[in-house]
């Protein structure tokens, strides 16, 4: 199996329960709700998403022939010290992390933690599962550690996933021409529904990756 990455970069994770832990970032190239051209964002299942995984040309972009090169790799991104945290995203990371690489990042000393559209099953290892789930998509991942529901998505109302099986339960105001709008939307259901708390995408806030 070769992986293949658009860009792999050191920030701090932006959105959900660990907003603000320093994390190296692996995007994965590709995705199954989206082909990630313009052209085809209209008919796509997934149609306003805010991520280039178009290809492995991106900054530590690249192609790994094996699970410990993908490892080694992301392993040279971090910096010392402390625990390594690696936030598996794309694209649709399910479509190509597989055990195996999980297992090569637990070698390396790597907490795994990814970031999926819940339309794959999840493989073993994972040590944190955020799924964000599409309107227009089948959920086949119905439980993990938190739900990231973008918001709002008319088809996609949070009670049909409220008695999932998830620790933490988050909105995240769509980005895009209406992001104040939707924002305020989030906070008024949130305030409305306590089970759910506001996810801000802090980084864009800061003007970091
Ligand atoms: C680019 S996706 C990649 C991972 C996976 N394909 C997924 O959709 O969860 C990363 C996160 O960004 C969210 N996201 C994508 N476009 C967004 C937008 N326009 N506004 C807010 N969040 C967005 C997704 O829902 C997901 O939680
Ligand atoms: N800083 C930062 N945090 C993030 N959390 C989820 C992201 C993603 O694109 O999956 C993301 C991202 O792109 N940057
Ligand atoms: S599922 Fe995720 S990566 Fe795919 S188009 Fe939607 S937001 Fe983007
Ligand atoms: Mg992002």
């Amino acid at each position: 199996m070769t992986y293949s990455v658009k860009e792999c970069f050191y920030t701090l994770q932006g959105e959900g329960a660990q907003a603000g832990r320093p994390a190296v970032f692996m995007r994965f190239a590709g995705c199954n709700l989206w082909t990630g051209r313009e052209q085809d964002r209209a008919t796509a299942v997934c149609t306003f998403c805010d991520t280039d995984f178009v290809g492995t040309d991106g900054e530590g972009g690249g192609k790994f022939a094996t699970p410990e090169a993908l490892a080694e790799w992301a392993a040279s991104r971090w910096p010392g010290g402390g625990k390594p945290y690696i936030v598996c995203t794309g694209g649709e990371p399910l479509l190509q992390l597989d055990e195996a690489a999980i297992a090569a990042l637990h070698a390396r000393g790597f907490e795994v933690a990814v970031e999926t559209n819940g339309t794959q099953p999840a493989p073993a290892g994972l040590d944190w599962i955020c799924v964000s789930p599409k309107a227009d998509a089948p959920l086949v991942l119905t439980k993990g550690h938190e739900l990231k529901l973008v918001y709002p998505q008319p088809l996609a109302p949070p009670e049909r996933f409220a008695d999932l099986d998830f620790e933490h339960f988050f909105l995240q105001p769509m980005d895009g021409l209406l992001k104040n709008r939707h924002t305020r939307a989030a906070i008024d259901y949130c305030l409305a529904h306590p089970q759910w708390r506001l996810s801000l995408q802090t980084h864009k806030l800061l003007g970091i990756p």
